[in-house]
């Protein structure tokens, strides 16, 4: 695991834009194509504003395919559907083909809808393990990750599959990649910036292992590599 720290969000921004291109460069050169997982939340914000206009030429976005870690049970493209801030904040700068981006059909149920998330993937990696080249994770102040809540029951799900959960805090239902499935990927990279991080990361980093309380320690690549670019306020509390 390497922790980057950042004295700002600017800088932060830059070197995660620089390493993904550096990945995706590196998967379309060596398999054709860049399988990309998308977080959502706010943090991201930046990062896909710098990739889709900045350095908008720096990725072969016609051989990039877009997924997401977790989505929100609203209607798609309503307000909170992560599918709409990434779409907002990177797509619509950039000329995608439709099937190039893969969105969670929230219009069916959360069970429904990440059962058929899961049938797209298995079709997209065409029946081989679903192996993403980068994901890209948030953490919430209660060391959440994708939608790995804490006293959830996807902090003990053991499978290779997408999954709906029940989030009693948010009174909701959310479909989210498993942490299992999150392992199997090359790359792993949360971004994760701000004073109101600074207890939970310092739990996920430097405390006991518990991973009820704090989810966001399940996320450890099984062959991959895990990366954490974060900033100085948020690794205040960190020795
Ligand atoms: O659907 C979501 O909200 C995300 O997938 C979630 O896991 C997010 O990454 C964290 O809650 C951090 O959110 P912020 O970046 O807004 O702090």
């Amino acid at each position: 695991m390497k922790l980057n720290i950042f004295s700002n969000q600017t800088e932060l921004n830059e070197q995660l834009a620089q390493y993904v291109i550096t990945v995706a460069q590196k998967a379309i050169a060596e398999k054709g194509r860049f399988d990309f997982v998308l977080t959502g939340g706010s943090s991201p914000k930046g990062l896909y504003q710098l990739l889709s206009t900045t350095y908008k030429n720096q990725i072969d976005w016609d051989k990039t395919y877009f997924f997401f870690g977790d989505e929100r049970t609203v209607l798609p493209f309503e307000k909170d559907y992560n599918g709409l801030m990434a779409k907002e904040s990177f797509f619509d700068n950039l000329e995608l083909q439709d099937e190039h981006i893969f969105y969670v059909d929230t219009n069916l149920s959360p069970e429904e809808a990440a059962a058929d998330y899961k049938q797209k993937l298995d079709a997209h990696f065409a029946g081989s393990a679903i192996v993403f080249d980068l994901i890209l994770l948030g953490m919430g102040d209660d060391a959440h990750t994708a939608s790995i809540f804490p006293h959830t029951t996807l902090v003990n799900n053991q499978e290779l599959t997408v999954a709906s959960v029940w989030v009693e805090k948010l009174n909701t239902n959310r479909v989210s990649l498993t942490a299992p499935l999150i392992n199997q990927a090359k790359h792993v990279v949360f971004i994760t910036f701000g004073a109101n991080k600074a207890i939970a990361l310092h739990n996920v980093l430097g405390g006991t292992q518990d991973f009820a309380n704090y989810p966001s320690q399940l996320i450890k690549p099984t062959n991959g590599d895990l990366q954490w670019f974060v900033d100085e306020a948020a690794t205040s509390l960190l020795k």
